[in-house]
This record gives C-alpha cells, sequence and structure tokens, in this order.
C-alpha cells in the first residue's frame, strides 16, 4: 500500500490484475485519472472532449487493467507558486471568478491572458487540476509505487512563470520536475510536441539540474517562434537545453533515428536519473497542423528506446488536435508501457464512429514533401555532439 503521508496524494483505486502471467518483468504503470480530470480537460476551450476520447479508447482496450489507476487531486495555490509568480496567479484567479467573459481587462495582458489566450470562467480551478494530476504522477514515481506513471491530460509546455502562453495556464510539466528534483539530482526532459517546449526550457535554462531536449517545428512565423539550434541555455546551464529544430514533412524513420542519436548522446553525456517525456500529437499527420508526417509508430519507436534505459519515466499529453489520431497515439504509448499488444481493429466503444473510415489503430503515414535534407539532419546532428562534448555528467 503506498505511504499515506499527509502529502500523500494517493486515491487509490483497487483494480483488476493484467492479464499476463506474474513471472513476465512488465513495468508497474500508474495511470493518472479520475471523472473530474477528464471533466476539466475536456472543457479546455482547444481540446473539447479529447480527453475523454483519449480515455474511452484505451478502456476499450482494455488498458486500464494492466496499470495502477490513481486519482489526482487539484495543486494547491502554495504549490503552483513554487513556479509561477503570485502576480500572475493572482490575476488568473480573479479573471477566473468573472462569469461575463466579454469584459476586456488590460492587466491581463501583462500576464498573457489576452484574446488568443483568454482566460474564461473556471480556468483557475481547471488549471490547478491539470498541474496537481502531473504533480500526481510525479509523487508515485517518487514513491517508488511505479516504473512509469502516465498524465494524458498533462503537457501544457508554453505556460511561462508569469504568464499564460498558448493556451496553456499552469506549466504543469515544470512543476511537476520540481517535485522530482526533490528525489532526482539530474532530470531529463524531451518534448515530442510539434511546438518548442519553451515554457520548461524557460524554466530551466540556467541551472544544470534539468536537462531539456525539444523536438520540434522551427519556421518563420511558426508558434512560439524559440528554440534555434545554437539556442543551448546560459550561464551553469549552458549545453543543458539542446533544440532539434525541423522542417516540414519529416517522416517517421528520420524522426527515429534523429531522436535516438540525439537522446544517446543526452543519455551517455548527463546520466539522468528519472525521464519527463511531453507526447504532443500534434505532428501526427492528420492533424490540422499539417506539419509532419508522422504516425504513432514514431512516438512509440521513440518511447521504447526511452524505456530500454530503464529509469524511471512521466509520460503527459500536449496538443494534437485531429482527437482521434491523438487517442489513437496516446493509446499506442500505454500499450509500449503496459507491454500489449493491440489488435488493429479499433474496438466498439462509445466513440467507435470517430476513427472511420477505416476504424484501425495504425495510420498511413502522410505524403507531404520532407523538407529535411539528410545534410540538413547531420549538420544538426554535428552541432548537438558540439554542444553536448561540454556535458558530462555520467
Ligand atoms: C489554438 C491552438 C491551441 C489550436 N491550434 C490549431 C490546431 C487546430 C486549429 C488551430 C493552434 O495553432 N493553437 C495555438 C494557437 C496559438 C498559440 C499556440 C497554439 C498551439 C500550441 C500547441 O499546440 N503547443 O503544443
Ligand atoms: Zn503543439
Amino acid at each position: 500500500m503506498a505511504r499515506r503521508g499527509k502529502d500523500s496524494v494517493l486515491t487509490e483505486i483497487t483494480n483488476k490484475n493484467c492479464p499476463v502471467d506474474k513471472k513476465s518483468d512488465l513495468r508497474r504503470v500508474v495511470y493518472v485519472y479520475s471523472d473530474d480530470l477528464i471533466a476539466v480537460c475536456d472543457q479546455l476551450p482547444k481540446v473539447q472532449c479529447r480527453a475523454r476520447m483519449v480515455h474511452s479508447l484505451i478502456s476499450a482496450y482494455d488498458l486500464s487493467r494492466c496499470m495502477r489507476c490513481v486519482s489526482p487531486r487539484p495543486a494547491r495555490e502554495d504549490e503552483v507558486t513554487l513556479f509561477h509568480s503570485s502576480d500572475y496567479v493572482d490575476c488568473l484567479k480573479r479573471l477566473s471568478a468573472i462569469e461575463d467573459d466579454e469584459k476586456y481587462d488590460e492587466e491581463a495582458e501583462e500576464f498573457g491572458l489576452s484574446y488568443d489566450c483568454p482566460a474564461y470562467p473556471g480556468v483557475f480551478e481547471h488549471a490547478c487540476v491539470l498541474a496537481g494530476a502531473t504533480m500526481t504522477a510525479a509523487t508515485c514515481l517518487m514513491s517508488d509505487l511505479c516504473d512509469v506513471a502516465v498524465n494524458w491530460c498533462g503537457g501544457w509546455h508554453h505556460a511561462k512563470r508569469h504568464e499564460a502562453s498558448g493556451f496553456c495556464y499552469f506549466n504543469d510539466i515544470v512543476l511537476g520536475i520540481l517535485k522530482l528534483r526533490q528525489k532526482y539530482e539530474r532530470v531529463l526532459y524531451v518534448d515530442l510536441d510539434l511546438h518548442h517546449g519553451d515554457g520548461v526550457e524557460d524554466a530551466f535554462c540556467a541551472t544544470n539540474k534539468v536537462m531539456t531536449v525539444s523536438f520540434h517545428k522551427y519556421s518563420p512565423g511558426f508558434f512560439p517562434g524559440t528554440g534555434r539550434l545554437t539556442d543551448t541555455g546560459m550561464g551553469t546551464g549552458r549545453y543543458y537545453s539542446v533544440n532539434v529544430p525541423l522542417k516540414d514533412g519529416i517522416t517517421d524513420a528520420q524522426f527515429v533515428s534523429v531522436f535516438t542519436r540525439v537522446m544517446e548522446l543526452a543519455r551517455v553525456s548527463y546520466a539522468p536519473g528519472v525521464l519527463v517525456c511531453q507526447c504532443g500529437a500534434d505532428g501526427l499527420t492528420g492533424d490540422p497542423m499539417e506539419a509532419f508526417n508522422l504516425t504513432p509508430s514514431a512516438h512509440s519507436q521513440c518511447l521504447q528506446y526511452l524505456l530500454s534505459w530503464n529509469i524511471p519515466l512521466l509520460l503527459v499529453g500536449g496538443g494534437g488536435y485531429n482527437f482521434a489520431n491523438t487517442a489513437r497515439c496516446w493509446t499506442v504509448l500505454t500499450s509500449v508501457v503496459t507491454g500489449q499488444q493491440l489488435r488493429s481493429e479499433i474496438p466498439e466503444h462509445e466513440a467507435f464512429t470517430e476513427y472511420g473510415p477505416d476504424f484501425e489503430l495504425e495510420l498511413q503515414a502522410g505524403n507531404k514533401i520532407n523538407r529535411n535534407t539528410n545534410e540538413y539532419i547531420e549538420g544538426i546532428l554535428q552541432q548537438v555532439k558540439e554542444n553536448l562534448s561540454h556535458v558530462s555528467c555520467g
């Protein structure tokens, strides 16, 4: 039974055993879930009903039985201000209580709560629930309750200390990493989302206690506009921020190749004690972002590589605006960490009709022109290799 100290956030839900024999050395997986968490995530303006689709596909494949489901608690304000400024938290809380969201508030501008990232009634409570879920996952990992902890309602990587950004209000990832730092000397963060993980990189750009590695589309005018190859952190943190800027059209094979080569350099030079992986799915083919040609197979191969390190792993979600494809991706990743084979046919379940016309788990790769030449990729690897030659924690 998990420790139930005052800080314990574990409200364990007993679950049936996974349909595997006891001898297998499968990983112990905690799945952070509650009806409230799904309900809150489903109210987020740009991903409405996505969380429910993800959870119901995972359940339809019977994967919940292979994990220990843990119900999270919302983050307290004193926990959120471990990263975010009190001014920002106070402003979000004030705006969250205003029912008529027509009323524009000039103070909001300072905190990023403007037109393209608006506060909405209840946003403060929602952001606390989402942050608390990732902190719960981190706590489970630190309590040695599991080898892998999963929160598909997390991954809000753009939120800054002093402002909301990119529809991210509290940075659950930074708060989860701060929690993990209470136990682990070195934390390695990797970001698979189409967008640069700027909020997490900013939080840790001046320290060598957290290495951040982001693989993202980098193109003039593309949000957030940061994440250049030459951005490597500052001061004590110099070389501990790694950026892999990619162009449109990258394929599964090319992405997995650059991912494994960069991450191997990071593992050898940094020797982390724990891994945090943001699995944003907006780089998948069929996403409205229409940028990369990736399928869930790429993310699955990246995750299998990370699992081979055999260190504790925290998985969170992120972007992903084709909800059926995002559910496919995160269900595949959940099957990888639980060591379960999934059949291709989407099982009958409440959202079955969303998976047409093929009703299959796998996606066909996109065929956008690939702007990433091998020379371009080799150039990135040379620069990353040179940068990481300055890092030696092993
Ligand atoms: C509003 C949404 C979030 C959705 N969206 C697309 C998808 C579908 C049609 C528009 C965006 O470009 N968005 C954004 C708008 C402004 C700033 C950031 C983002 C996305 C951030 C992100 O995904 N980070 O990982
Ligand atoms: Zn994104």
